[in-house]
């Protein structure tokens, strides 16, 4: 592999020019700068990433330590903060620690070796011993996208206002009519999982409506749980009208469940998910849920690393995202329609 050496001797220039001409960190004449550049490319010189690390203190690399990126909900963001990185010129490097503590801990510990400019959290779930290492790592500039409102000194959050949006949701079926309404959450370790159902719970006691345990089933995020936790919601004397399904891969193994058991979605009972994943306008029926702006989180989050990378600012700050309803056809009007409040 060519090295620079070799580039300087074929233009007969020093290796300094070479590396100003490529870094453009002083004046070269035009005519020696093109020499300089067919040396390169006759030899097909690649300049070495480590070297300039060596010499400008950065690396232009930014960590993120997530899940995993096997869900949608994942995938979506996880692409917004890769486009986002290539067009300000920085790499991704990506470490699913599937809330593995021990692989957390090594994942960081290696992002600290490679030096990455900065690092970005998305972890789902934080217990003590998580943020105890995290804060270890505080040298790092961070931003945690998924910690809901928890405000933390050493790192940038994103509130996402999971409360919110569970509350848009159960809001939304109460209006079109629906009283006895289930729900399936998320794990309650996990903000989206519990935020978005106190903020459902809170909406159906602001209405006079006491929620039933027995139609609040806890789910996992996977289909697998929507399905099983829709079977039973299903086998019980009473059924509710309509289910609040706390992510919408959930509401595709809930609606899976119903019709199994010859029940037409929205038809015999409405269902309303969460997150707006980018297939749910296919789901059958096209799913009425309520969009997390997930591009907007990856974006956002992203850009407020870089602000604290390049401007150095280093007090803690916190962006919000606010989840929308967007309506398509798994939720009819309810039995009380004409009784609505
Ligand atoms: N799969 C998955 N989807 C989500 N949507 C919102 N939160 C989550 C999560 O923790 N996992």
């Amino acid at each position: 592999m060519a090295t620079i050496k070799d580039v300087a001797k074929l233009a007969g220039v020093s290796t300094t020019t070479v590396s100003h001409v490529i870094n453009k960190t002083r004046f070269v004449a035009e005519q020696t700068q093109q020499t300089v550049w067919e040396a390169i490319n006759t030899l097909h010189y690649s300049p070495s990433a480590v070297a300039r690390s060596l010499k400008v203190n950065t690396t232009k690399t930014i960590g993120l330590l997530s899940t995993s990126v096997e869900a949608p909900y994942w995938a979506e963001i996880i692409e917004a903060i890769e486009k986002k990185c290539f067009q300000h010129g920085y790499t991704l490097l990506l470490a699913n620690a599937h809330t593995d503590f021990d692989k957390q801990r090594a994942y960081l510990s290696m992002m600290a070796q490679k030096r990455v400019d900065g690092l970005m959290v998305m972890c789902a779930e934080y217990p003590e011993s998580l943020l105890r290492i995290l804060e270890e790592h505080s040298q790092m500039p961070m931003v945690v996208m998924d910690w809901g409102s928890s405000q933390a000194s050493f790192t940038d959050t994103v509130e996402d206002n999971a409360f919110a949006g569970g509350h848009l949701a159960a809001r939304y079926l109460l209006e079109r009519g629906h009283r006895d309404i289930g729900c399936i959450p998320g794990q309650k370790e996990r903000h989206t999982g519990e935020g978005r159902l106190a903020g459902f719970i809170k909406a159906l006691q602001d209405a006079g409506i006491t929620p039933r345990d027995e139609w609040i089933v806890q789910g996992d995020f996977e289909s697998e749980s929507g399905y099983n936790a829709m079977q039973k919601i299903l086998s019980q004397k009473q059924r509710p009208t309509a289910v609040f399904c706390g992510g919408d891969v959930m509401a595709m193994g809930a609606i899976c469940a119903a019709n199994e058991q010859g029940l037409s979605v929205p038809h015999d009972i409405s269902i309303i998910g969460y997150d707006n994943i980018r297939n749910s306008r296919y789901f059958s029926p096209a799913l009425t849920t309520i969009h997390q702006p997930k591009v907007e989180l990856g974006e956002k989050a992203l850009e407020m690393l870089l602000d604290r990378i390049v401007n150095k600012r280093d007090t803690a700050q916190r962006l919000e995202i606010h989840p929308q309803l967007v309506e398509r056809r798994s939720v009819i009007d309810g039995p009380y329609i004409d009784y609505r409040r």
